[in-house]
């Protein structure tokens, strides 16, 4: 087991700011504080090498549960291990066995080349020269950031400085890896690029890796189970075709149909659109089959797809739940 956390919480007590300048003056004799319940009773475990998806609407408490793994806050209560150490111990052999990247904050220097930040990571991980050497190399490779090194960060585009920030967390090879938003703001294409290298990474070194991103891809491309936090408190933990076939039952079949054919579709499933001559239907998980075959027997048919409705859907609905009895 990798990564170990049990009835976990995290709240904030936060000065209430008062509307009207009387009552921001009164508030300076009298503070009145709330309480955030930013983690509640949260418990999950994670296995060496697994890559596990953690989501959430904004404010549910991700960034603050990941905080916490890495030592960066303290629980209020509750038990996190990560790899055998307390991670609010900070031991120095801790913060060498795990990273953090967030896709927010950087730490490279800004005024210096990528370069200058790596060789600083060298020195605080007390990275041996050849390791350090091999590893770069690899890197350097994999994502394409020979023509980075030498340049001011501040003249890299985003997604350049995405993927140097991605080095300067890898050199001293952790074997755990928290990602907070790694692609965000990123093109398509470099998104891609990102996740093919999270998934290559994750293979070859066996990383354990907690992600966190609102973009449905790389969810889909890297995880296949799931975290959903909402309000703080952990909504699901399972697989995320197992999560989308419990709240989407149904499937959407696309048929490519010759202008001009004619059908009642509806008797099919629910026609979800039909525009140039392409066809919707939604129909049941347990009716796919049979209708598809029912088609395919009745009618002219140049192209039948069957998918499972978009993630982002899946998620939505997830989101809605108050809890997941599975
Ligand atoms: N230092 C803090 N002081 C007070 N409240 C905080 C603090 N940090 C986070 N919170 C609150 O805790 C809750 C959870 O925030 P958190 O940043 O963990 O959410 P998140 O799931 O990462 O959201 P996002 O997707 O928007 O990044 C929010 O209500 C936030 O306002």
């Amino acid at each position: 087991m990798s990564i170990q956390v049990q009835d976990l919480n995290k709240f904030f007590r936060v000065h209430v700011r008062q509307e009207g300048w009387t009552e921001a003056l009164r508030s300076l004799f009298k503070r009145e504080y709330q309480t955030v319940e930013a983690v509640k009773d949260v418990s999950f475990t994670i296995n060496t090498g697994e890559i596990v998806g953690f989501l959430g609407p904004n404010g549910a408490g991700k960034t603050t549960t990941i905080k916490m793994l890495a030592g960066l806050l303290h629980p209020t209560s509750g038990r996190i291990e990560v790899n055998g150490f307390k991670p609010q111990d900070q031991k120095n052999e801790f913060k060498k066995m795990m990273s953090l990247v967030m896709g927010q904050k950087s730490q490279l220097i800004w005024d210096i080349p990528p370069m200058e930040t790596f060789l600083v990571n060298k020195s605080v991980y007390e990275i041996d020269e050849k390791v350090f050497r091999q590893t770069l190399d690899e890197l350097v490779e994999l994502l394409e950031l020979a023509p980075l090194l030498g340049k001011p960060v501040r003249n890299l585009s985003l997604g350049q400085r995405m993927k140097c920030e991605l080095a300067a967390s890898l050199l001293h090879r952790p074997s755990i890896l928290f990602l907070d938003e790694p692609t965000i703001g990123l093109d398509v294409d470099t998104q891609e690029k990102v996740r093919q290298f999270i998934a290559k990474y994750n293979r070859e070194h066996k990383t354990t890796i907690l992600l966190t991103s609102h973009y449905m891809g790389d969810v889909t491309a890297l995880c296949e189970r799931v975290l959903i936090i909402n309000h703080g408190k952990l909504l699901y933990d399972g697989e995320l075709q197992v999560l989308t076939e419990r709240l989407t039952p149904y499937k959407l079949l696309e048929v490519r149909l010759p202008s001009g054919s004619q059908g009642q579709w509806d008797a099919f499933g629910e026609v979800v659109s039909f525009v140039d001559g392409k066809l919707t239907l939604r129909v049941a998980r347990d009716r796919v089959p049979f209708v598809s075959s029912e088609l395919l027997a009745n009618f002219e048919i140049n192209d039948l797809n069957i998918q499972d409705p978009p993630m982002e859907e899946v998620i939505t609905l997830a989101f809605q739940e108050e809890s997941h009895d599975y």
